[in-house]
Formats: C-alpha cells, sequence, structure tokens
C-alpha cells in the first residue's frame, strides 16, 4: 500500500492537517503512530482507512479488507452490543464476532445497550467490530486506551496474527502497548508532516534478534510470488528479514 503526496484538510480555505505524506506499508508491519493531541493522527488514520479521501495526492493498493476501530465509538445507539455486532456481522457478509467476544471477554456486555458501556468496554465492541472479517489491514486509534489488563495483553497477540498472516497493522498509541513486538515501525505527525523514525528500539528486545547474541545473514532463495508471506511469516517471528533485489 503506497501513500503519494497526501494532503488533507477539513474544508477550503483551511490549514492541512496533513500534508504531503508519502509513505510505503508492506505485509507483515505493525506500525505505531504517535503526536501531540490535534497533530492529525486520527485524520490520518481515516485517511488510510478509505473514510476520507486526500484532497491532493493519492493512497494505492489499500489491501481489500479494512478493519477500522476508532478512538469514539459512536455510543449514542439504540442498540444492545450484540444486536450492533449482528448488524455488523451481516454487512460484513456473515463474518463470526462471536470467537472475538469470548476472546476479548466481552460475555457481561452482550446485553447491555451501546450507550451504557464504559470507554474501554466500547473499545472492545469497537475491537470485535474491527477484527471479525480478518481484515488484510487493521487501523486501531488508540486502542489501549481505558482497556483492562488482560485485554491489554491481548492485542499485542493479535496484531502478531494478522501480520503472521501478511496482515498490515497501524495503531496511534501513546501507550507503547506495542512495543513489545518485534520490527514495529514508528511513525510520527510533526507539524502536518508524516515522519518516520528510524530507530527501531524494538527490534532489539526481542528474543530472536538481541545484541548479545552473535548474528548471521542468510540468503534465501524463493519463487517471487511467495516472497511478501515469507518476510511477513520472519518478521512475525521477531527475525529482522527485508528484500535484498
Ligand atoms: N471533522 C472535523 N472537521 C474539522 N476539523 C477537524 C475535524 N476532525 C478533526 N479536525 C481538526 O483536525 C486537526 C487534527 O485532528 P485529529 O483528530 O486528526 O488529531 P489527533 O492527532 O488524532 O488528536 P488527538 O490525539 O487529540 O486525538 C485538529 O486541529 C482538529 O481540530
Amino acid at each position: 500500500m503506497r501513500l503519494s503526496k497526501v494532503s488533507f484538510r477539513y474544508r477550503r480555505r483551511e490549514p492541512f492537517v496533513i500534508q504531503d505524506a508519502d509513505a510505503r506499508l508492506d505485509p507483515g508491519d505493525v506500525i505505531e503512530l504517535t503526536g501531540v493531541n490535534g497533530a492529525g493522527k486520527s485524520t490520518l488514520l481515516r485517511l488510510l482507512a478509505g473514510l476520507a479521501r486526500p484532497t491532493t495526492g493519492t493512497i494505492a493498493d489499500r489491501p481489500p479488507i479494512v478493519g477500522f476501530a476508532p478512538d469514539r465509538f459512536p455510543a449514542g445507539q439504540p442498540f444492545t452490543v450484540t444486536a450492533y455486532l449482528h448488524h455488523m456481522s451481516r454487512v460484513r457478509g456473515g463474518a463470526r464476532w462471536e470467537p472475538w467476544a469470548e476472546r476479548l471477554n466481552m460475555g457481561h456486555l452482550l446485553g447491555l445497550p451501546l450507550g451504557e458501556l464504559s470507554k474501554g468496554s466500547a473499545h472492545k465492541v469497537g475491537l470485535t467490530q474491527a477484527l471479525m472479517a480478518e481484515p488484510g489491514l487493521l487501523i486501531l486509534d488508540e486502542p489501549f486506551a481505558g482497556l483492562d489488563a488482560d485485554t491489554r495483553e491481548e492485542l499485542p497477540s493479535i496484531a502478531t496474527e494478522i501480520v503472521g498472516r501478511g496482515g498490515i497493522v497501524i495503531a496511534s498509541d501513546h501507550q507503547g502497548g506495542l512495543r513489545a513486538l518485534p520490527a514495529v515501525r514508528h511513525w510520527s505527525v510533526v507539524d502536518g508532516h508524516l515522519k518516520e523514525s528510524t530507530t527501531k528500539p524494538l527490534l532489539t528486545d526481542h528474543p530472536a534478534v538481541t545484541s548479545e547474541r552473535p548474528q548471521a545473514t542468510v540468503a534465501v532463495t524463493l519463487p517471487a510470488a511467495e516472497l511478501q508471506h515469507f518476510l511477513a511469516r520472519m518478521r512475525g517471528e521477531g527475525y529482522q528479514a527485508e528484500e535484498t533485489g
């Protein structure tokens, strides 16, 4: 997936919130997005999700199935959690939400009206809705805010599973909730500009790649069609893997 010179503003004559963003996202990428309040993180995530269109520039090759969990779940609706998830399942072609509800420990929430949910509980419903269709691109806006400890611990595993099958995960996160994952890319929005930091503090923390252990580099030859899947799998297991040409 590629962003080319993407700029966005909400209204004509207003300043651009995002300016000239260029980026490439590859299968298996996990991206942590940071920035001060109002920097434009949510706006960028909505552009990536296809919920907003760039004012100028293009976004190409978005994976066909996108899961998006917004930071504020629209809670003022007269549905129960079950009714909402049933509805979203139908929209998603009959995707199964029940295993996610179980995994995220939502049994006690299912009968509640959406409007009565706490912030963390609403986040779980938003997550279930985003995950049920097995997205190739999972976008999470402040996913750790308000979550209970069990679910916080579960999210990195879920992200690992998605990138392990060649998906992309991007999360705005001030809390470093994905830092335990290997090979996380770090993006930030500063003054409307998307920047990628080149430091990779997480990689060296991972058991598969530590600075204390001697490192080796191997060359692997494989059918070109399998390349992205192979790279994603290796990254998912914590190895530094890149295409050399
Ligand atoms: N629907 C909207 N209409 C007009 N301006 C908007 C709209 N949504 C956001 N903005 C403005 O765009 C800018 C970026 O907002 P955005 O919500 O993307 O930032 P953020 O980095 O996600 O902030 P936070 O960390 O506080 O959630 C802000 O100046 C905000 O006021």
